[in-house]
């Protein structure tokens, strides 16, 4: 039993060094919002300054080619060499606010996570070239001699490196409860606009906190440095288990982070001793199991809780371009790879092969971030157990070519199912985090069992031989130029599917998922499926990457799916353009080894050990100066170009005026289109009885009942606070509620809101719910989930569009629209969605009065097409003239219900909400209540 105490005790070292860093990367999160991966290579280059100032006496500058400045000949004392070492952290920590990540203040969290890895490797990089690849000795700085605990002989620097670690912990609590700094920065973290509008500058806090977590990162880095050893890779990967203590405090708590620092250590250590005594353990080093579980567990229990920082602009990822056909594209690529292949000297073509297997890498994040808006780190894991897998088949198995390759990348789009499925749970830049654990688990473990990845010399994969002709890249002039025909032929089939997707209605409903999940959702978009949909497509593009590697290297090496690896080719996949199929075709040409990467160090004859540092910097430059990446910005290039050339002609502007729709197809519209699923009038449709919303103590909705019956339009009206709201979300499933609700009998509860949609709820948002990334056409054709023939539905669509006064708009982006326009196409796409209900959440909030009037009449046909119509609203005129029957709600229960003339002059509502309105207009005024 001791033993096991003894494991559990010595892991404490560790463990306090992964609280300090985890502390750090929270610092740096509630100053600025980011998630910081550079965290351990900033405590990798400071560990590296005290490890020199001591041994050498030098200070070495962040700069390759300057020579180190000389203190002491015999080395300076250790106290000092803290004080420089900390000091410099707290200078690099100000200089990456003040030169890179104060310009990304608003940039989408993508693109922050993108530059800190850009840091990340630049750092790598300046240490390689200042200290080289070895170990460097560095002495302790506190004592590691014998002590006695418990009857157990353990190292002393492990409870000095705990209590530094809880004296860090107690210092940075007083500084953010007790002073005026501390609380900005909770407050900031909040609610930035509040603390910019109260005087204090976001970039101010976000520099002190970056400085402070440096110099905790650069802290934990002197401390854990001798334990696990200094050189330019080991600490970087201290990353990881930060992250992890950092999102079990939930990027907030102190206490939480270093507890959760301190048991990752211990536990890490344990499975040290449970190796050596459970024969069914894995005898491969499994310690960083122990972070991924952490994360899973955390991102489990706190789920949706997880904190997203609130800053002054909401950030979006790279817009993805217009859909159109992706032939064009296609026959281009072959034609220019084509002639690439056949006519550039081995070199450059041997660049060529290595481009177009990178582009089909980073067509897979096109399809996952792009796509989707979900970050995943694993995709070069994937990829290399495809090419494990293909080595096996070919080799082993005897598959032959193609259906080895197949059977590697169907494998790969199984693992990518299974990494969907914490992605269900878990979005953004916390997914990013478990991904990148994952692939660092399946690294040490899997990747490490000579049986699956072939041991020291590699694993064998067979040439691609196909009816007796042998194309692979060793036969003849290397590289073969078939064999960059075959790649080619594979990359022109994954540039048609990536671009037809965009097109498609999977494609459209991944960028509605992007755009605003709660949204899709309530459209009826099955956004599980949606999601395991889109992490198995790029999976699969993963895995073919993976085989098509094998069969160019003939001899895979764990080396090539190294997760920095995969985060390399996120870096030029967002370089080139993540969300366009374009950008990853320069991505490719960027990436490692390819075209342009070979061009620039031919050609200008760069070293190869200043590559990493030219790409490092380089990614960060991208992200600051063209952060939606190389093919934005050579778009926008071209048509600046076009526009100096083309004709003084402009573009038509849209139709800013309504454009009377034809009566006849109006018409046909009405009565021929909407009713097509016609409800029998004499059946209630929506019946809500005894319903109740309690958000914790606050009762927002106390048993109300109310019933739309079809071709009813009810109103549900009722001041600021009264639960309106409330009911919406309960009806269609985004909050929970007591009571029941029926739909057409059926009852709802416990349905998700797309089963809602589906069984023909539509609602609309108080807030705008359209989806940004899709235009204005798409974002009704995306929620159009009628079995309709296309040609039909499309003339419908644009009926549709025609109806709200949006035609003119219909390839423009939602962001173009006024505030007005996005209500009318909010509705116009509840509406698309052939609803059987239909709850309007103040639509007509920022519609002027001849726009409500026209939502008005427009309502009053949808209810006369048999829908059932539950309309909340302020503006009075519009529900009193349009509505049959009114609810009116106070305080979460209902004050009173009836026909219009009834409400209207019903004492206790005048009193309650529209006499106190019609006070405040002035007397004799008639109340009319704006948002
Ligand atoms: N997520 C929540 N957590 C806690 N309280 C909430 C939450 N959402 C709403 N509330 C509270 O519930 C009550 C009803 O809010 P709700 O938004 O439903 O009212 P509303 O009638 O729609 O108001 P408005 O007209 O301003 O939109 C309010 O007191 C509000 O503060």
């Amino acid at each position: 039993m001791s033993s096991y105490l003894f494991y559990l005790l010595l892991g404490l070292g560790a463990g306090a060094a992964y609280s300090l860093l985890g502390l750090g990367v929270v610092l740096i999160y509630k100053g600025s919002g980011v998630i910081n991966f550079a965290h351990g290579a900033i405590a990798m280059w400071v560990a590296y300054v005290y490890a020199i100032l001591q041994s050498d006496g030098a200070y070495v500058f962040p700069i390759p080619g300057v020579p180190p400045l000389t203190i002491s000949e015999t080395g300076v004392s250790m106290g000092l060499s803290v004080v420089i070492a900390l000091a410099t952290a707290a200078i690099l920590g100000l200089f990456l606010h003040v030169a890179v990540f104060r310009w990304l203040r608003d940039s989408p969290p993508l693109a922050k996570v993108v530059a800190t890895v850009g840091v990340m490797l630049t750092l790598q990089a300046i240490a390689v070239l200042q200290f080289g690849s070895i170990q460097v000795g560095i002495s302790e700085v506190v004592p590691s001699d014998a002590m006695k605990l418990f009857g157990l002989t353990l190292p002393r620097d492990r409870f000095i490196l705990t209590g530094i670690t809880i004296v860090v912990g107690l210092a940075l609590g007083a500084l953010y409860k007790y002073t005026r700094f501390g609380l900005v920065t909770l407050a900031s973290a909040e609610n930035e606009k509040g603390a910019s509008l109260l005087g204090y500058s976001p970039n101010r806090i976000g520099a002190v906190n970056w400085a402070l977590g440096s110099v905790i990162a650069g802290m934990a880095g002197i401390l854990l440095a001798p334990i696990v050893g200094l050189n330019p890779v080991s600490l970087i990967y201290l990353v990881i288990p930060a992250l992890a203590a950092a999102l079990i405090g939930r990027f907030s708590s102190i206490t939480g982070t270093i507890v959760a620092g301190l048991v990752i250590g211990m536990l890490e250590s344990e499975v040290v001793k449970l190796k050596t005594v459970l024969s069914w353990f894995p005898k491969e080093d499994v310690t960083r199991v122990i972070p991924l579980l952490a994360i899973i567990g955390a991102l489990y229990f706190f789920g949706d809780k997880l904190p997203t920082r609130a800053s002054l602009v909401e950030p979006r990822l790279p817009r993805s371009a217009p859909p159109r056909s992706p032939w064009p594209l296609t026959l281009g690529t072959v034609l220019v790879c084509l002639v690439l292949v056949l006519v550039l000297p081995p070199p450059y073509r041997l660049a060529v092969i290595l481009s177009m297997i990178a582009a089909i890498v980073c067509l897979s994040f096109v399809v996952l971030t792009g796509y989707l808006g979900q970050i995943s780190l694993a995709t070069m894991t994937i990829a290399g157990i495809s090419g494990f897998l293909v080595s096996h088949l070919s080799t082993s198995w005897h598959v032959p070519f193609p259906f080895d390759g197949i059977l590697g990348a169907l494998a790969a789009a199984a693992v990518g199912i299974v990494i969907s499925l914490p992605a269900l749970r878990i979005r953004g830049v916390a997914l990013a985090v478990v991904t990148l654990a994952l692939a660092v688990t399946v690294q040490d473990w899997l990747f490490q069992t000579p049986e699956f990845v072939g041991g020291a010399t590699g694993a064998e994969v067979a040439g691609p031989t196909l009816f007796g002709i042998d194309f692979s890249i060793n036969k003849g002039d290397y590289p073969n130029r078939w064999f960059g025909i075959f790649i080619l032929v594979v990359l022109a089939v994954v540039v048609l599917l990536v671009g037809k997707l965009r097109l498609h209605q999977l494609g459209r409903t991944m960028l509605a998922v992007r755009s605003n999940e709660r949204a899709a959702a309530a459209t009826g978009i099955r956004i599980t499926r949606v999601k395991i949909a889109a992490f198995a497509v790029a999976a699969l593009l993963a895995g073919i990457a993976g085989a098509l590697t094998g069969y160019q290297q003939g001899n895979l090496s764990i080396a090539s799916f190294d997760a920095f690896v995969t985060i390399a080719f996120l870096a030029v996949a967002y370089m080139g353009g993540i969300s366009n199929v374009p950008g990853g075709l320069i991505g490719g040409l960027l990436a490692a080894g390819g075209l342009a990467f070979v061009f620039f160090q031919r050609v200008f004859g760069l070293p190869a050990s200043y590559v990493p540092l030219i790409g490092g910097v380089g990614l960060v430059l991208v992200v600051i100066m063209q952060p939606d990446g190389g093919y934005e910005a050579m778009k926008a290039q071209a048509s600046l170009f076009r526009r100096f050339f083309s004709s003084k002609k402009k573009s038509p502007a849209p139709a800013a005026a309504r454009q009377p729709v034809a009566d006849v197809a109006e018409e046909r519209f009405w009565t021929e289109w909407l009713p097509a699923d016609r409800v029998p009038a004499d059946r209630p449709l929506l019946e809500v009885r005894d319903l109740s919303v309690h958000y914790g103590g606050v009762v927002a909705v106390d048993g109300l009942n109310l019933e739309v019956k079809p071709g009813q339009l009810v109103g549900l009206i009722g001041p600021n606070g009264a639960g309106k709201t409330s009911v919406v979300d309960a009806l269609s499933g985004f909050t929970a509620s007591k009571g029941a609700i029926r739909l057409l009998g059926q009852d709802l509860t416990g349905r998700a809101p797309q089963q809602r949609a589906k069984l023909g709820m539509a609602r609309t948002f108080q807030t705008s719910d359209v989806f940004d990334d899709l235009l204005v056409s798409e974002n009704v054709q995306v929620s159009d989930r009628r079995k309709e023939r296309k040609t039909n539905r499309a003339s419908q669509e644009g009926n549709i569009l025609e109806l709200f006064d949006l035609s003119g708009y219909a390839d423009r982006w939602p962001s173009e629209l006024s505030n007005g326009q996005r209500r009318r196409l909010g509705v116009a796409r509840a509406v698309c969605q052939a609803p059987k209900m239909l709850i309007l959440d103040e639509p007509a909030a920022g519609l002027d009065s001849r726009e409500s009037g026209e939502l008005g009449r427009h309502l009053r046909r949808i209810a006369e097409a048999g829908i059932g119509v539950l309309l909340i609203d302020h503006d009075m005129d519009l529900v009193f003239q349009h509505c049959d029957y009114v609810y009116v709600l106070n305080f979460g229960s209902l004050l009173a219900e009836g026909d219009v003339d009834s409400v209207r002059s019903n004492e206790l509502v005048l009193e309650a909400y529209l006499g106190s309105m019609a006070h405040e207009a002035g007397q004799g005024e008639r109340p009319e209540v704006t948002a």
